[in-house]
């Protein structure tokens, strides 16, 4: 990669962060029901099994998906930190009673039971964190890879399961620099609309 666009693509990551960090408490929560109201309208939670996140640095909470998800018989899980291929995700089970810890990034997680671990081409629907998006469906994540290395198999195999990003409207890049390993979403979903790609 050249040196430009790498210096480039840390400078796009911090303004991000700093936005998505600077919203208020209240804002956050407005955003977090509005994510929800917004996916249920437009049928995405209509499956069976999903893949939510742990909010961190000022993403938005999915924790009123995750009830909604809970009370609808929708099985949640939540990426762990892979503990023997580096830069990888599992995607664990979540239950109100699953043992959780948190990573090496102060994220908390289930702890690992094998019969919780979920394959990809089992899931319906994965919502990705993200620092920043456009409206093509490019996405900018911590800058770890790890989403894109772990979801590399749903293009290259074909998998059936779709990728939503979830954001904050004042996340939105105008065009974001593309990488060749970068996984380009299906749909984002902001408190403010759904982009179908
Ligand atoms: N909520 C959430 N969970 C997630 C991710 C995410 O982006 N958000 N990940 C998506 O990949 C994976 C974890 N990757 C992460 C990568 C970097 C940082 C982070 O906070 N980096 C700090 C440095 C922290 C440290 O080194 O101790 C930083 O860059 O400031 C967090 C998560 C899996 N779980
Ligand atoms: N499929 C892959 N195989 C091997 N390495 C990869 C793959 N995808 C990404 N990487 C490596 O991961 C590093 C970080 O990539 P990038 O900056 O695009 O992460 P990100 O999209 O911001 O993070 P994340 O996917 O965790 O949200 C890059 O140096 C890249 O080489």
């Amino acid at each position: 990669m050249s040196g430009d666009k790498h210096v480039l693509r840390a400078e796009l990551r911090n303004e991000f962060r700093h936005r998505r960090r600077g919203l208020s408490e209240s804002a956050q929560q407005t955003a977090s029901q509005a994510v929800l109201n917004n996916l249920i309208e437009t049928n995405l939670l209509d499956v069976r099994r999903i893949v939510a996140y742990l909010p961190n640095d000022g993403e938005v909470s999915l924790q009123p998906v995750i009830e909604y998800a809970w009370q609808q018989g929708i099985d949640v899980y939540l990426p762990v930190l892979h503990p023997f291929s580096p830069g990888n995700l599992l995607f664990c089970r979540f239950t109100p009673s699953s043992h959780m810890q948190p990573n090496r990034f102060g994220i908390p997680e289930p702890v690992i039971e094998v019969q919780d671990i979920c394959p990809l081409a089992s899931l319906d629907c994965i919502f990705t964190p993200l620092v920043a998006f456009d409206a093509h469906g490019n996405r900018m994540g911590m800058g770890g890879g790890f989403y894109d290395r772990t979801l590399a198999p749903i293009r290259r195999d074909g998998l059936n399961c779709q990728l939503i990003g979830v954001a904050h409207s004042c996340q939105q890049a105008d065009l974001l620099p593309v990488q060749s390993w970068d996984i380009p979403l299906d749909k984002i979903v902001t408190e403010q609309q759904i982009y179908s790609l």
